[in-house]
Parts: C-alpha cells; structure tokens; sequence
C-alpha cells in the first residue's frame, strides 16, 4: 500500500532511483519512471545546459513523473537551479546531496517542486523540515560516493522519530528485503543508487559495470575521509593510490590535500565514461556485493516491490 505522499507523487513503487552525477541520465531516469518508479536526473558537477538537454530527453521519453538531484557542491549549482525552474511544468521534484539547500528551497516552493534533501543526520533532517522540505532522504554511509557518517540501520528510525514529514531510506538497500526493512524502521520509500547503476539502461562503461557486479561484500572502501569530502568506492588502482596519498599527507604537521583534489577531479567521469580502474573513481555502495547482474530497470523495480510486498504480508 502506498503512503499518501508516495500516492501524491504518481507513484506505482514508492522507489526512487538515486540522482546520481555522471550516471543518472535523461535515458535512465525515463526507464525508471516509465516502470513506475521515480526517475531522477542527476546533476552532479555538469552545466545549467547539460541539465536542460537532459531534461528535455526524459521529457521525450516519458509522461510520468521524474525529479532532478542537484549536488549542492557543484560549482554550476544556481545555474542549473534555474534551468530547473524554467522547467518546473516538467519536473515533479528535487533532491539534492552534499550539502544544504536552505537557500533554494524557498524558490522551488513557489515553483511549487516538491524539495527533498538527502540528509545524513537528524539535525539537518529537522533543520530540512523547518525550512519548508517536503520530505527527506535519510541516507546511510553504506551508500555509494559520497557519504555521512551514520548506517542505515541507524538513522532511519532516529529521523522517522526526530520529523513529521515522509522519510525514503537510502544506503545498502538493493532487494525486497532491505525495501521491507526500510519500511519495518518507519520509511515510506527507498531509494537506491548501486543497483541501478549497472541497469541496462545506464551508461556507466561496461568495466565499471562489471567491478560492480563481481565486487564482494568487503569490497569497498571510503576515500576522502581525511581529505574532505567521504566517498565510497569500489577497491580499485585510483583507490588504493589516493588513499595512501592522504594518509601520507595526513601524518604531516599541516597536511595539503591540493594535490588530492587534483587526483579526485574528473576521476567520476573518467570512471563512468572510460571504464578507467587506474584513475577513475568506481562510485558504489556496500550492497555491491548483493547485486550480481545487468537487469532492465523495470525488471529491478519489480523484482524489489514484489520480493518486499511478500517479505511484508501481500496484496498492500
Ligand atoms: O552542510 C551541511 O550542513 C549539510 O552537509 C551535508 C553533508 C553530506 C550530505 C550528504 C551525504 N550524502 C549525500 C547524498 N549523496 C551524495 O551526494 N552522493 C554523492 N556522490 C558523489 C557525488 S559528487 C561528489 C561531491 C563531493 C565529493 C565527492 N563526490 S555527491 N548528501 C548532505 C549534507
């Protein structure tokens, strides 16, 4: 049974496929919509105009509803925010990641796009639900790129406590099980990134792919701990080089970490675009080693909600 927010939204499965930079394009949040879920388009660090062309692509490609994510450390941010507004009849919602959207709520409210924050602790989540947030994404540092500091397990009950507006879990969920978990700590939604990542509709190279689908449970790890900003990654040459860099750095009096920001620039893209395992960046979460093949992302919706409605009683 969906929520009355999951039901607001036009909705068939109350699951979102995450907004991510450099994978979650027009074509794979389309799919994702068209099977009943929310696709959203993922901004990442890419221009006001990437934005708008990828918009228009979903809009080609499906009548159902989709949302944009717009990471907040994105040096494009206002722009692609108003490319964002310009398209408000086209554009159900808005998550947003690494950071805090106070600023830009107030105008997506009179655009009326329902905003909601990916958060990683209470505090932001209460502090969302002040400014006006119309739910929130309580996502775990089990998740793939880049992370908080709470699991899953968790945060999610502690949010679902802490506000009044719908929770969507996020971090380590990748089948029915972790969906009816989600629900059992008090979500009404989920929201996953890995397992839609190696979607046969996603664009990540074939070799990334496959680092994702033959990956163990123990087979990634967080870089930028030190440095600034977490991520997880799948264990690959670019890994293991940027951490010993920054551990290096990190035992030094005052550490530099400029020439990792060098080594971490552009490395998503070169993963996702070239497959490279020497200096890309192979963004992925801990349920990695669940998700084992390529699947149509209608078949990925399916598989989850029909898995999750049984584990939860049936016929919802
Ligand atoms: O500033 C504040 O008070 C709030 O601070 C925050 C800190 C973290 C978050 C957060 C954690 N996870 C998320 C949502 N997930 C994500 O944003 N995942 C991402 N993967 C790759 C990305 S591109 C990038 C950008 C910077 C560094 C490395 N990679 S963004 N948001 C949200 C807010």
């Amino acid at each position: 049974e969906l929520s009355p927010f999951m039901k607001s939204l036009g909705l068939k499965y109350p699951i979102f496929q995450g907004g991510m930079a450099w994978v979650a394009d027009g074509k794979l949040a389309a799919a994702v919509s068209n099977a009943g879920g929310l696709g959203i388009i993922g901004a990442g660090n890419a221009p006001g105009s990437a934005m708008a062309e990828e918009i228009k692509i979903a809009k080609s490609l499906t009548d159902r509803p989709f949302g944009v994510n717009v990471m907040l450390l994105s040096p494009h941010v206002e722009e692609v925010v108003k490319v964002i507004l310009e398209n408000k009849d086209n554009i159900t919602l808005v998550t947003t990641g690494a950071g805090n959207p106070s600023t830009y709520l107030k105008q997506f409210k009179e655009a009326n796009i329902k905003v909601i924050p990916v958060v990683g602790s209470v505090a932001l989540a209460k502090m969302m639900e002040r400014v006006g947030a119309d739910a929130v994404v309580a996502e775990g540092m089990e998740s793939g790129g880049h992370i908080g500091r709470l699991t899953t397990m968790a945060l999610v009950p502690q949010v679902v406590d802490a506000v009044n507006i719908p929770v969507i879990a996020a971090g380590g969920i990748g089948d029915g099980r972790g969906m009816a978990a989600a629900f059992m700590l008090g979500a009404q939604g989920v929201q996953m990134g890995t397992r839609f990542l190696v979607a046969e509709e996603s664009k990540v190279h074939p070799v990334y792919k496959k680092a994702v689908l033959k990956a163990k449970d123990i087979d990634t790890m967080v870089t930028g701990d030190f440095a600034g900003h977490p991520s997880r990654v799948i264990k690959n040459k670019m890994a293991r080089n940027y951490i010993n860099l920054e551990k290096a750095e990190a035992a030094k009096d005052n550490p530099d970490y400029s020439a990792l920001e060098e080594l971490g620039n552009g490395s998503l893209r070169r993963a996702v675009q070239d497959g490279d395992a020497k200096t890309g960046a192979y963004m992925a979460g801990e349920i990695s080693g669940l998700v084992k093949k390529e699947q149509p992302a209608a078949e990925i919706l399916h598989d989850v909600y029909e898995q999750a409605d049984k584990l939860m009683g049936g016929d919802k």
